[in-house]
Formats: C-alpha cells, structure tokens, sequence
C-alpha cells in the first residue's frame, strides 16, 4: 500500500486525532522493522524488534467498519511473529470502545496508562491505554470471518 492510501485511510479513520501525513508513512516505511499488513479498506502498520512488536496504528475505513477487517488485520500481524517475540503491545484511547474491544477479543489487557493524554474538541481529555499481550497467547477460537476482498 502507499504511503499516500495509508494517509488517506489513516485521516478518514481517526476522525479526533491528527491525521499522519503520507511524508510520516514514508518515513516509517523506510524502517527495516517496520511491517505493513493491508487490506482494500484498511492496514495495520507495525514495528518488531528486541522481542516485542508494537501496532503503530490500525484504520479501516469508516465505509467498511464493522465487516471483520480490523480483525483480519490483527490476525495477520499476530500469526506473523517470529517465535522469539515475546509480547505484542499498542496504545489506545480509553474513548475509544470499539478498539478496547477489538483489542479484548484478541486477549490484550491494560498494562499501563497516560492520564488525560488525548484532549478533545469539545474539552473533555481521554486516557492513553497501554495494553500488552503474549505472543504464543494464540486467538483462543477468535474466529475472522469472511474476507471478500484483500490486497
Ligand atoms: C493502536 C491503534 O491504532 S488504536 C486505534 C484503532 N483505530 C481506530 O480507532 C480508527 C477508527 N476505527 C477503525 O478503523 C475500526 O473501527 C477498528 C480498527 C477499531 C476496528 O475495525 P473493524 O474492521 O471495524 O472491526 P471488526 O469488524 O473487525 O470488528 C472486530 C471486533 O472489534 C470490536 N468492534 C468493532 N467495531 C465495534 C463497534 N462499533 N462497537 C463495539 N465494538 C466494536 C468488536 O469486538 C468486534 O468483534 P464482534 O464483531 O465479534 O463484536
């Protein structure tokens, strides 16, 4: 995918927090140990190395939420990992419900948090929500549907 459809995506997303511009994609692209899984409608952009791998960022496109795709998107980053990743971790805002959930069904738990991290347009703040998972947890039956389309 390229760094200007990541953007694209990336703005219709997250629709409360700075968009990330294709020039920041292109950048991070250019990190060996970052990885892309992509999908028509959405990506997952992730970083692994010294035995932990972090979800930079996950968007779908508002369109095409809610079909199973975010959820694909996870699968595909968590089957990928080497053997000698130890935990997969992110950050999420404590407002942000569908993503805890999502993040839930794949067996994240709260690790950390950054009180008021995110402030938002109409004055209220949310927290930044560390959550952590094992990598050989496995998907405990999370089943990811359909994909009719892919790529
Ligand atoms: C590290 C980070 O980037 S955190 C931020 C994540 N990204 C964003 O918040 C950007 C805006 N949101 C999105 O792009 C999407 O809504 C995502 C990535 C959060 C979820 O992707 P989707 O493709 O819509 O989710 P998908 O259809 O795969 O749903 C999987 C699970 O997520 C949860 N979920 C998804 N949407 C919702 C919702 N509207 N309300 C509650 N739970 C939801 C549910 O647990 C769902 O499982 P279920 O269908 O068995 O109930």
């Amino acid at each position: 995918m390229t760094p200007a459809r990541m953007a694209q995506l990336h703005r219709a997303a997250f629709l409360r927090e700075r968009p990330w511009s294709a020039e920041e994609f292109s950048e991070l692209a250019k990190n060996r140990f970052v990885r892309c899984f992509d999908h028509a409608s959405g990506f997952a952009l992730t970083r692994t190395l010294a035995g932990e791998s972090e979800l930079l960022t996950l968007a779908v496109d508002p369109g095409h939420q809610g079909k199973g795709i975010g959820q694909q998107l996870l699968k595909n980053w968590l089957d990928s990992l080497p053997t000698d990743a130890e935990t997969a971790f992110l950050e999420v805002a404590s407002d942000n419900q569908p993503a805890i959930n999502l993040y839930q069904k794949f067996k994240f738990i709260e690790a950390g948090r950054r009180a008021a991290y995110y402030s938002r347009s109409n004055g209220t703040k949310a927290d930044a929500i560390v959550m952590r998972r094992a990598v050989t947890l496995g998907h405990g039956g999370v089943s990811h549907g359909k994909m009719p389309e892919s790529g």
